[in-house]
């Protein structure tokens, strides 16, 4: 994160990223990326829990607690935190609000300005990411309320993945049904995939228009990209962020009939299910936790199910690789990213393991040795694919989006 006080331009931009029980926030200069300040109201429209705001500015943290019952209180909060600790929100120095908006189905393939279309819109898909875009939209709505007299900017997720070919985004479902009900792969994390995917070709001295690469964004939630020439050709994420890779809490790729099979025999409720799919499986199932530090810590001291869960979670991610190649045909890098991606070098490791036959060849030493916030190789020097690890600043991709949109008006 940059340093507050600099001067200021007209490029900041107040990014919200609206979760189902929290808002983190950044201003953020979309010129040098720069943090002015940056935020977290945690624990928001959880009933009998007290609400947490965490306020950053420069090296200062403010931190507070206070009941948190929705968006608007949580967005009320963060303002009375500006006001209190800086720096000033006032317009003349802010030029947009900028919405991390999870789906924008077959609508968006841009980011747009918001007007009251756009929020109908955004509503009308949002059983498509059922998790994702209410508390989006609840974030909109509390920022429009505060910040009225601003340009409101919705970034998608799904759109950097509106590239991809009919081939890679149809599911074989009857094509009717499918159609009625706006099912095909949509994709997440395309913010980040963007960013990861140009800062990914520049560090190797490629034209993002002819980088060949597979990107895994490894956070809580996870999703692998394969990217042909800077764009979006195959995800692993679907309809919804349940598909694809073993994430924190999600099951990633499971046989549908998983779901028939629990209805009938275990006489669960759709919706219980949906949680247990969603909430209740990936590595905290597995393992008990789903933060990959507990995971890797108990598999380092003899626990068998983290064991079995790490390799469940790397197995994956290797198979992922084997499919984005033949996807790709060539690969200049396979790249990590996100809280797990840019810090466990178990992880990695195990991604990579045995890949020589596809030219991918690991320097354990460096991979050991990356730095936290860098932009890091981590193959041997004459590996036919590199391997990198770059971190994601989504929050700085939604900043440019936004700003790009406002100027462009
Ligand atoms: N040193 C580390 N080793 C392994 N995993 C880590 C480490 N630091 C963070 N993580 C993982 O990163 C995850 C969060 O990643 P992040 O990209 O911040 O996710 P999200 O944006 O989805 O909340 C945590 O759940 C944790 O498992
Ligand atoms: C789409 C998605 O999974 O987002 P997150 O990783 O923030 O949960
Ligand atoms: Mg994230």
């Amino acid at each position: 994160m940059g340093t507050a006080g600099e001067p200021r331009t007209a490029q900041h931009v107040l990014v919200i990223n609206a979760g189902s029980s929290s808002l983190k926030y950044q201003v953020v200069d979309a010129a040098s990326g720069t943090a002015l300040a940056s935020g977290l109201a945690e624990r928001v429209g959880q009933t009998g829990a007290v609400g947490h705001l965490r306020h950053e500015v420069g090296e200062d943290v403010h931190e507070r607690e206070l009941p948190l019952p929705d968006h608007g209180a949580a967005m009320a909060a963060m303002r009375e935190a500006f006001e209190a600790f800086g720096p000033e929100l006032a317009s003349a120095n802010l030029m947009a609000v900028g919405h991390r908006v999870v789906q924008g189905g077959p609508e968006f393939s841009a980011s747009v300005r918001i007007d009251a279309e756009v929020v109908a819109a955004i509503e009308d898909v949002s059983d498509l990411a059922p998790l994702h875009n209410p508390p989006n939209l609840a974030g909109i709505r509390a920022a429009q309320a505060t910040f009225g007299d601003l340009p409101q900017v919705a970034v998608f997720d799904t759109a950097f993945h509106r590239s991809m070919p009919a081939h890679a985004a149809t599911y074989a479902l009857d094509r009717e049904i499918a159609q009625a009900h706006r099912v095909r792969r949509y994709g997440a994390h395309g913010t980040s995939h963007q960013y990861v995917a140009r800062t990914a070709a520049r560090e190797l001295g490629l034209a993002p228009e002819s980088a060949n690469l597979i990107v895994f964004h490894l956070g809580n939630g996870a999703s692998a990209t394969a990217v042909a020439g800077g764009r979006s050709v195959d995800t692993s994420m679907g309809l919804t962020p349940l598909e694809g890779l073993v994430m924190g809490t999600r099951t990633g790729d499971i046989d549908p009939a998983v779901v028939f099979h629990l209805a009938r025999t275990a006489g669960m409720s759709i919706d219980e299910i949906d949680t247990v799919m969603n909430r209740r499986s990936g590595l905290l199932g597995l393992a008990g936790s789903n933060d990959m530090r507990d995971v890797v810590d108990a598999a380092e001291h003899g626990d068998d199910d983290a064991r079995l869960a790490l390799d469940v979670y790397c197995y994956r991610l290797r198979k992922y690789i084997g499919a984005y190649t033949a996807a790709l045909g060539r690969v200049d890098a396979v790249v990590f990213t996100a809280g797990v991606g840019e810090n466990s070098a178990p992880v990695r490791a195990g991604a990579l393991r045995g890949l020589e036959n596809l030219g991918i060849m690991l320097d354990e030493a460096a991979n050991k040795s990356v730095r936290p916030g860098a932009v890091s190789c981590i193959s041997v020097q004459d590996s036919p694919v590199t391997v990198l690890v770059v971190p994601t600043n989504e929050e700085w991709e939604i900043a440019r989006e936004a700003a790009r949109v406002v100027q462009a008006i």
